[in-house]
């Protein structure tokens, strides 16, 4: 069977890690520097449930309570990954912002979404409790884990439950939306 093309999205706040949960997924690695992103793109082939999907994974620029929602990520995209850390509870009121603004914007009452919380091994510094991050992604009816791009703890998980939900969907990326009230 040929694969699958499926186009995802990292979203969430500045500096939460949806860089380096990127590069860890593709590339196998963590580089323990910053550099703000603007887009980057990346491509992998995964394999889940004996069905090759080639993942066009997109890493956006961090967003605050403030951007707009960029138009271009709500179109052809079938899932989306919302990153907090669990070191910023800022971060976790900001993708709860996202997230309400990206529904919004597809004109759609479910969207596959995994809810992430990166950084695990910041244990000491944890301000966003477990139960917290889980509550919000059963509001959302989204998947929910906690990562440690670092550590490479849960990083594939993201994107293998990604494509599950994604795949209950029947696969429809998310069509350009014509309710958009400007
Ligand atoms: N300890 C720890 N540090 C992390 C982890 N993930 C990312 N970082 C660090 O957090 C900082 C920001 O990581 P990035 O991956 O660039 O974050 P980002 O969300 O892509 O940032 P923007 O491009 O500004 O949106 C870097 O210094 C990373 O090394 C993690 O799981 N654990």
């Amino acid at each position: 069977m040929p694969p699958k093309e499926r186009n995802i999205a990292m979203m969430g706040y500045r500096s939460v890690g949806k860089s380096s949960l990127s590069i860890q997924f593709v590339e196998g690695q963590f580089v323990d520097s910053y550099d703000p992103t603007i887009e980057n793109t990346f491509t992998k082939v995964t394999r889940v449930n004996s069905q090759d999907y080639s993942v066009k994974l997109v890493d956006t620029a961090g967003q605050d309570e403030y951007s707009i929602f960029p138009v271009q990520y709500s179109m052809d995209f079938h899932g989306y990954v919302l990153v907090y850390s669990i070191t910023s509870q800022k971060s976790f009121e900001v993708i709860k912002i996202i997230y309400e603004k990206l529904l919004e914007v597809i004109c759609k009452k479910y969207v596959p979404v995994v809810l992430v919380g990166n950084k695990t091994d910041l244990h000491q510094e944890r301000t966003v409790s477990t139960a917290e991050g889980r509550k919000l992604a059963e509001s959302w009816r989204a998947a929910f884990l906690e990562t440690s791009a670092k550590q490479n703890e849960s990083v594939a998980d993201i994107f293998h439950h990604l494509l599950m939900l994604i795949e209950n969907e029947n696969g429809n990326p998310q069509e350009k939306s014509s309710c958009i009230v400007s």
